[in-house]
């Protein structure tokens, strides 16, 4: 495997029609970005696929991270990139714009060639697999996350029945050195501590660092291989809605299936499925992150290492309908998006700032209390009990421990955090059970604790203790 690692790549500024015939009729598919195109090398002949995209720090980062993915025979490969100045028809002046030079992949998306495909076997489903799984194992490797892992982004090189099948567009794709945005610790809002941890961690952190298997973008990658292995499987996404009017947006009843990972194997397609395919399904669409397959995990899952059975899927039926396709793989996207939403820092806004609906309510409730209150007392309202504060101020530290310290000092932040929140709750019982788990002495933790299960599990009492 070639490795671009920490070259950076520098666009060429000659024209690409130097060196390239390109073809800017006929367009091989098109995203968000524009179409792609077909170019021929002069030199050579050999066809290569052209996207052209506006010169912009997105692009420039697309660029970056393609180029450091690139080499691994189930990723896209970059050849080079051009700097030119393009006027398109139909716009009033010239702009820079970025053209990627890629390796040609003429076999299609993934779904539009199963759908083709008479005799398409679980064992098929699995090698597929495995192939892109090898994809995202050499991005997660590099601690990078698509982020937008989904059918269209993986494409087939050529029609031949030995093609292989590769990821391609990196529009999304980003470095995640852990970060703390689990899922868990962002439901509607981040809690003040968490954020000033956020903040501390990012100037803390060195330019080293080691893959880190829980971080949240990777697990959205993971979470989005669930959701495809589930469609090659029988053809139809895991989570739909129940109102077939506004099916592309993911409304609130999908959005709950979602979070509470409902969904099912019906029998007709599942039955002959065979259960480790279901295995790697079920810890895949598995909604608490932390407890969700990593990219590891998933390379030397079962179903990926033995045999497979040669059981005919009915997937290709299903997706030979295109309208019911378009709108699976559209509901797809929708959820990615969603998903990338905590990436915003606007999104990250502590409870007293956030503008979620029911946040907004919450805030108005508090003001006509704060309102009705101030009549009576100047005092202004607490925002969190002290007992809440101490655990979210615990998770922080368990999540995001400040990397000036050492471990043993960490160590001790935790522990500190720790007695704090039990004096804040005054001996709760359900906080020392859990507390026995960890081996916890009263002052400090006997042996090594694994501080995202701590968090977890603080997060199950915070979780409670707002219910009340
Ligand atoms: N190297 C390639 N060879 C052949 N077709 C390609 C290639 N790269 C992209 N395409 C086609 O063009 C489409 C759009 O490409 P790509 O996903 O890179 O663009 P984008 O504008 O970033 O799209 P998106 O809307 O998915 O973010 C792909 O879905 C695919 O059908």
């Amino acid at each position: 495997i070639m490795m671009n690692c920490d070259i950076k790549m520098e666009p060429k500024t000659s024209s690409i029609t130097d060196e390239y015939d390109v073809d800017w009729n006929q367009k091989l598919g098109t995203g968000i970005s524009g179409p792609v195109r077909v170019a021929t090398k002069r030199s050579t002949g050999e066809k290569y696929a052209i996207k052209v995209v506006v010169d912009r720090p997105k692009a420039q980062q697309e660029i970056q991270m393609h180029w450091k993915c690139s080499g691994h025979p189930h990723v896209v490969t970059l050849y080079e990139v051009y700097r030119n100045e393009l006027q398109f028809p139909g716009e009033s002046a010239s702009q820079s714009r970025l053209l990627l030079v890629l390796e040609l992949m003429d076999g299609g998306e993934l779904f539009f060639r199963i759908s083709k495909q008479h005799g398409f076997t679980e064992r098929h489903a699995a090698a597929t697999t495995m192939q892109i799984a090898l994809a995202v194992r050499h991005l997660h490797g590099m601690n990078i996350a698509h982020r937008d892992l989904k059918p269209e982004n993986l494409l087939y090189k050529n029609s031949s029945e030995e093609s292989p099948i590769k990821l391609c567009d990196f529009g999304f794709a980003k470095l995640d050195n852990g970060d703390l945005m689990t899922p868990q610790f962002t439901p509607y809002y981040v809690s003040p501590q968490v954020l000033e941890a956020q903040r501390r961690h990012r100037r803390e952190r060195s330019s080293v660092s080691v893959a880190s298997p829980y971080t949240y973008d990777k697990s959205c990658d993971m979470w989005s291989l669930g959701v495809i292995i589930y469609i090659l499987m029988c053809g139809y996404p895991p989570f739909y809605s129940e109102h077939p009017t506004h099916r592309r947006a993911i409304d609130r009843s999908m959005r709950r299936k979602i979070m509470n990972g409902t969904y099912n194997f019906p029998e007709r397609e599942w039955e002959r499925v065979s259960e480790p395919a279901k295995d790697v399904v079920k810890k895949l669409l598995c909604v608490d992150p932390h407890e969700r397959l990593n990219i590891e995990d998933l390379v030397q899952h079962p179903w990926l290492n033995e045999e497979v059975p040669d059981t005919l899927l009915q997937s290709p039926v299903y997706m030979s309908n295109k309208a019911n396709m378009q709108e699976t793989v559209a509901l797809h996207s929708s959820h990615l998006r969603k998903m990338r939403i905590p990436d915003r820092p606007s999104n990250l806004k502590p409870i007293e700032s956030a503008v979620n609906p029911i946040l907004v309510k919450r805030q108005q409730i508090i003001r006509q209390e704060e309102e009705g209150r101030k009549m009576h007392s100047p005092s202004p309202p607490p925002i969190d009990p002290p007992y809440i504060r101490a655990l979210r101020d615990t998770i922080a530290k368990c999540v995001l421990p400040k990397k000036s310290l050492t471990p043993e000092e960490q160590k001790m932040e935790l522990e500190t955090a720790m007695v704090r929140a039990l004096n804040e709750a005054g001996d709760n019982e359900e906080v020392k059970t859990m507390l026995r788990q960890f081996a916890w002495n009263g002052t400090s933790f006997a042996h090594e604790v694994d501080n995202f299960e701590l968090a977890h599990s603080l997060k199950t009492i915070l979780k409670a203790e707002l219910k009340q």
